[in-house]
């Protein structure tokens, strides 16, 4: 339940079938008072108080959904997809944070940017943006309303474990997920360890 004394970032909406090659996740529509729009797909009972298997996933459409090698989302997408059908329990919020927050058309420019040398924050920076414009606290009011309040979450950045545990959602149990280094890839998740802390 969410605490009656504050106001939700976002509204839950409906929620519909979305079968998939991973099995038929429940998907729920969510919208922030922006009018951004956010979706959760959960698969078994989540609402039972055990721990939730969770993925934290920042829209990256070049990876999620036109196979880049630039980055790891996509491989780290399908990863998680496989775990939680594994365990036949888990929830998969897909947050549109497109780069970092900064939107599609900005990462394009971030990308040209990095084509000419410069590494991912360091292109960030010089569009004038700070390195990272995501906040997690969204995931909250998301997970409060699918009935989840303790959480093993599949991620290798440590500002994902920390903000879920700030507002309240317990992080029982950190899973790494290691998946899809490349060559194409390899001194972007460098830089991502060396400056934004992501655990390698
Ligand atoms: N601005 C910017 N965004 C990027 C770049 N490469 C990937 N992204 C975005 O970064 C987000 C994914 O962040 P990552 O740092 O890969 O991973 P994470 O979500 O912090 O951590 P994990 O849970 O371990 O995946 C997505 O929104 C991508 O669109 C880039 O070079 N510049
Ligand atoms: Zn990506």
């Amino acid at each position: 339940m969410l605490s009656p004394s504050r106001v939700p970032a976002l509204r839950f909406i409906a929620s519909c079938k979305l079968p998939t090659p991973w099995g038929e996740f429940t998907m729920h529509g969510f919208e922030e008072a922006s009018g951004q729009e956010h979706v959760a797909l959960t698969l078994g009972v989540v609402d039972d108080g055990a721990p939730v298997l969770v993925r934290l996933h920042s829209e990256c459409l070049t990876g999620d959904a036109l196979f880049s090698l630039r980055c790891d989302c996509g491989f780290q997408l399908e990863a998680a997809l496989d775990a939680i059908a594994e365990e036949g329990r888990g929830a998969l919020l897909y947050l549109r944070q497109e780069g970092r927050g900064i939107g599609l058309i900005n990462k394009i420019r971030a990308y040209k940017l990095q084509d000419g040398g410069a590494d991912t924050v360091e292109a960030n920076e010089q569009l004038g943006f700070p390195a990272d414009m995501r906040d997690f606290g969204i995931a909250r009011d998301m997970l409060s309303e699918l009935g989840i309040h303790q959480v093993r979450v599949m991620t290798n950045n440590p500002r994902k474990l920390e903000t879920l545990n700030r507002v309240g959602i317990a992080v029982t149990e950190h899973v790494p997920l290691k998946v899809g280094r490349n060559s194409h890839n390899d001194h972007y998740l460098n830089t991502k360890a060396a400056k934004l802390g992501h655990l390698f």
